[in-house]
């Protein structure tokens, strides 16, 4: 995880603010909400299953938006959405372990912690139904599942490319995220999602992550295998009770 490995700016910030991030001071043991039960469910009844993400901020977003997470997490759920995602991150995305513990206190839907977890026991931080781990940046990716799997949570992968599909599928990933941003220039395509995906065996839960914003973009990204799709900027900027009902009803006929 250096200069060489072509990162953008931002990235190598992240990484940096990332290494010296202390973790909890007592393992975690959590009872997790089942989050492909709850795709499933969205699934069975009509609703694009959306993973909706409470992102104050991030290196790609004009502005800040300090609303009570809380109440976000309300009005996405009230928007149909199957899940929540809350970035924990303090420095890039003004996230807080404080508020995911708020945000899963107050629904009865699984939330993803979406953070930079590169070493076991920043796992302790919080306790969440889901924890991202980045193919990219973690070098014992095998440990690092057998570690959240322990303390309950499901480690959601994420991976940009076949060969990042292919070490998370040998590490035992049953829940692939698929992320359409390239994290040398930050920009998103939603094809990463397209051609990864064609990639994964049927037994395994994929997410579309990144840049989808459009009823199309929702449609695009089920058509090509999501089982689920994490959405942050095109919810968290206006409405997010409308942006996500907009997102949950694209598959539902005019
Ligand atoms: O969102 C960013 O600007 C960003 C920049 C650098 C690394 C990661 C970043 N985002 C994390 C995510 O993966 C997204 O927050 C998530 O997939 C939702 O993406 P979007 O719907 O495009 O906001």
């Amino acid at each position: 995880m250096n200069a060489s490995e072509g990162y953008a700016p931002a990235i190598e910030s992240i990484l940096a603010a990332a290494r010296e991030r202390e973790g909890g001071d007592e393992r975690v043991s959590v009872d997790a909400r089942s989050l492909p039960a709850a795709l499933s469910t969205a699934d069975a009844d009509g609703r694009v299953p959306v993973i909706a993400e409470i992102k104050p901020t991030s290196p790609t977003t004009d502005g800040r938006r300090d609303a009570d997470p809380v109440a976000l997490a309300e009005a996405m759920v009230e928007g149909g959405a199957a899940a929540l995602s809350v970035l924990t991150e303090p420095a890039h995305f003004g996230g807080s372990p404080d508020a995911l513990r708020d945000v899963r206190a107050a629904v009865d839907v699984p939330v993803l912690r979406k953070d930079f977890v590169l070493e076991e026991a920043q796992l302790d931080t919080v306790e969440a139904d889901a924890v991202l781990l980045i193919v990219r940046f973690l070098d014992d990716l095998d440990g690092m599942i057998e570690a959240a799997r322990e303390r309950g949570f499901q480690p959601l992968v994420e991976v940009h490319t076949a060969a990042e599909l292919d070490r998370a599928l040998a590490a035992g990933a049953e829940l692939v995220g698929v992320n359409n941003r390239d994290l040398a220039r930050l920009d998103v395509d939603l094809s990463t999602f397209e051609q990864v995906a064609a990639e994964a065996p049927a037994d395994v839960t994929l997410i579309a992550e990144s840049g989808i914003g459009s009823s199309e973009d929702a449609r695009r990204m089920r058509r090509a295998g999501a089982d689920g799709l994490l959405v942050g900027s095109a919810i968290m900027d206006g409405d997010p009770e409308a942006n996500t009902r907009r997102l949950t009803t694209a598959e539902v006929e005019a």
